[in-house]
Formats: structure tokens, C-alpha cells, sequence
């Protein structure tokens, strides 16, 4: 594949970095190289740079799924990072910051950053973006998010999906829109990074508590009245933060949503589910091999509502029992007798 925009040289394929080895930047890796990328994923480990290169296959994530001939995989970032159009970063949000500072010097002149993480950083309260902005000190028209219902374990079954791929400057969207798409997933492009982002951010905290209600039976009119109510949560923090409140009822927002809060394949939903059967949270992180970026997303997310004074009761009965050991029961009690008020408010 040659390259979708006329300023970049011709006569090479795409390349694209991913940084992170587990199942979303293995999965994207795929579909990125299914659309006619070269890409170097980067990995911690050796031992698994060495399975992917030899086998073509990541057995710690997908031991059943075989990866095109154009996947390779390294564990220095410098051979990750050469000559990239792409550089992809999926790796857990909160140790984003000290890994981009070790990778920024061998990022490649004028790559485009690709957050594929959906968390807030705890501290700072801010967006994944919003951290590569700073840390690779590029502006924001360098930066782009792919989000939306993408649960991985489907993609690299290329399994179809739809995803939006955001950026601040709309060609650099339609560039990476065009570098991942395949018969099987579909990117629409959006210009609204920050709502892009929110929606991904608190759809995990909303399956946490989608969880926490499937665990404890309390049948799909909950689930329903969470997902509706979550996503006017989200809505309100977007308005505030300056999103456009139509991308939440979009594929960032309700779509991922609706996947997360219903699909057993989500380690958010999974994790709230074993924590509404009775687990205690050192139990559920036990059994939790991956990363449930709401669990520790729930306080940034909250955070993030108290600067901009937004009403998130459902976030904050998360961290209440996430972080603060509050019993489901009692929190489902404090939630339901809240003041009535009308809905749209
Ligand atoms: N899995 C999905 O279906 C999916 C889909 C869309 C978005 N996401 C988002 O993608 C991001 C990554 O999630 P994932 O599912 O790939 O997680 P994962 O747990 O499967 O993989 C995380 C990867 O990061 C590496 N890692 C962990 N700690 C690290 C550290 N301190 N330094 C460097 N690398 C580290 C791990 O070795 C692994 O390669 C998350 O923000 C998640 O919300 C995941
Ligand atoms: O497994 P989860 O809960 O991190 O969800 C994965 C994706 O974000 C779904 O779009």
C-alpha cells in the first residue's frame, strides 16, 4: 500500500510502531498490517519479540491467531521507533508518561502519535493525548486516538468493527483512517478528540458498575438505567471539558458503551461482575491478568468531574466501592435514594 496522502514519499508502505505487545496493540498491529502496513511492535520481553518473529504468533495474547508476515516485533525502541508514519502507543495510561519520556528521543521525525489507551492519568487528571502533547512536545494536530466498541479479542478473530479514528487536524485523520482500514474494521474519522477520549475513558468506569449490578443479579433494567445514565454522565463532563456532545451518542460513546457494558470479553465488566459476586478488590486484581483501565480511571475520571464541578454519581459509586470498600449493597441504596430529579439536568 502506498501512502493515502500526497505529502508523504511515495514508493514505501506505511509504517507503523506499536508500543505494547498485549492484546489491543497485538490486535491493531494486525489490522494495521492487514491494510498494508509494515509494523514493528515493541515488547518488553525478549523471549516474546523472539516468539512473534519465529512462530508468528503472540502466545501470551492470541496463541490461535496467526500474525501477517509484515508483523515483526523488538524490544529496542529505537528499531520500533526508525522511520515510523505511525508511532501507536498501547500500553497501560498510567505508565504512559514514563515511557514516552524514554521513548521520545528516538521517536521518528514527524511521526504521528496514536493513542489506542482509554484511561486519565491519576494526579494530573488528564487525557492520554494531553500527556503525549507534553511528554513528546508535539503539538495536538500530531496526535490522534483510536476508540470505539474494539474489543480485541473479536478483531483479531477480524470479527467486523467499527472504530473512529480522531484527530484535531481532519488529514491526519483520513491518513490514519485509511492506514487501518480492512474488509472487517471500519474508522470513521472525528475532528472532537476530547470527546473521543472521555467517551472511551468513563465507558470503563460505566462497565465497572454494569459489572458490579450483573454480579449481584439485579437484572437488565439496571444494566439498562446504568448504561443510559452513564452515558448522561459522560455527556456532562464532555459539555463541560468542551466536547461535542453528539460524539458520545456516537461510536466513541454509546457504541463502546454497549459492547463493554454487555460483552463478557471486557476485563472492565468482568472485573465489576466479580466484585458484585462478593470478590474483595485484592481477589478480583488477582484473577485479573490484563489491564481494567477503569479501575484505577474511576478516581481520575472523578477527578476530573470535581475541576469542572460535573455531577458523576455513577463514577462516584464506583470509586466508592473500588477504592473506599464500600458494600454494593449500600452503595446501590445511596445511589437509588439520591434527591428525584428531571432528566435532563
Ligand atoms: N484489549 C482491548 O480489547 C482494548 C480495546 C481498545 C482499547 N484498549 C485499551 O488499550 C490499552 C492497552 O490495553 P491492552 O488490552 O492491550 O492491555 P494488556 O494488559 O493486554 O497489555 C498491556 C501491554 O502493556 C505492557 N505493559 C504493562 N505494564 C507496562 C509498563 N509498566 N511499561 C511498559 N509496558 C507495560 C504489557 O506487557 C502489555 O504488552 C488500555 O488503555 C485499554 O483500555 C484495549
Ligand atoms: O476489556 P475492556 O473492558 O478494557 O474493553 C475493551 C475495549 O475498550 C472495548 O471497546
Amino acid at each position: 500500500m502506498t501512502r493515502p496522502d500526497t505529502a508523504a514519499p511515495a514508493g514505501r508502505p506505511v509504517k507503523a510502531a506499536v508500543f505494547g505487545t498485549g492484546s489491543w496493540g497485538t490486535a491493531f498491529g494486525m489490522v494495521l498490517a492487514d491494510a498494508g502496513c509494515e509494523v514493528t511492535l515493541w515488547s518488553r520481553r525478549q523471549e516474546l519479540a523472539d516468539a512473534i518473529n519465529t512462530t508468528r504468533v503472540n502466545p501470551d495474547y492470541f496463541p490461535d491467531t496467526r500474525l501477517p508476515e509484515s508483523v515483526r516485533a523488538t524490544t529496542d525502541p529505537a528499531e520500533a521507533a526508525h522511520d515510523a508514519d505511525f508511532t501507536v502507543l498501547a500500553i497501560p495510561s498510567q505508565t504512559l508518561r514514563g515511557n514516552l519520556a524514554a521513548w521520545a528521543p528516538e521517536l521518528a521525525p514527524g511521526t504521528v502519535l496514536v493513542s489506542l489507551m482509554k484511561g486519565v492519568e491519576l494526579g494530573t487528571a488528564k487525557r492520554m493525548s494531553e500527556v503525549i502533547q507534553e511528554v513528546a512536545e508535539v503539538p495536538g494536530e500530531r496526535v490522534a486516538v483510536v476508540t470505539g466498541p474494539n474489543l480485541a479479542k473479536e478483531i483479531v478473530a477480524r470479527m467486523p468493527a467499527a472504530a473512529v479514528v480522531a484527530c484535531r487536524d481532519e488529514t491526519v485523520a483520513r491518513r490514519l483512517q485509511a492506514a487501518c482500514h480492512t474488509p472487517y474494521f471500519r474508522p470513521y474519522t472525528n475532528t472532537d478528540v476530547v470527546g473521543c477520549e472521555l467517551g472511551g475513558a468513563v465507558k470503563n468506569v460505566i462497565g465497572l458498575a454494569v459489572g458490579i449490578a450483573d454480579g449481584m443479579g439485579l437484572g437488565d433494567n439496571a444494566k439498562g438505567s446504568l448504561i443510559t445514565r452513564g452515558l448522561a454522565e459522560t455527556t456532562r463532563l464532555g459539555l463541560a471539558m468542551g466536547a461535542d456532545p453528539l460524539t458520545f451518542s456516537g461510536l466513541a460513546g454509546l457504541g463502546d458503551l454497549v459492547a463493554t457494558c454487555s460483552s463478557p470479553l471486557s476485563r472492565n465488566h468482568t472485573f465489576g461482575t466479580n466484585l458484585g459476586r462478593g470478590m474483595t478488590l485484592q481477589e478480583t486484581i488477582a484473577v485479573t491478568r490484563q489491564t481494567a483501565e477503569g479501575v484505577k480511571s474511576c478516581e481520575s475520571v472523578l477527578d476530573l468531574a470535581r475541576r469542572h464541578d460535573v455531577d458523576m454519581p455513577i463514577t462516584e459509586t464506583v470509586v466508592g466501592i473500588v477504592h473506599e470498600g464500600k458494600p454494593p449493597m449500600v452503595a446501590l441504596k445511596e445511589l437509588m435514594s439520591r434527591a428525584a430529579k428531571p432528566e435532563r439536568r
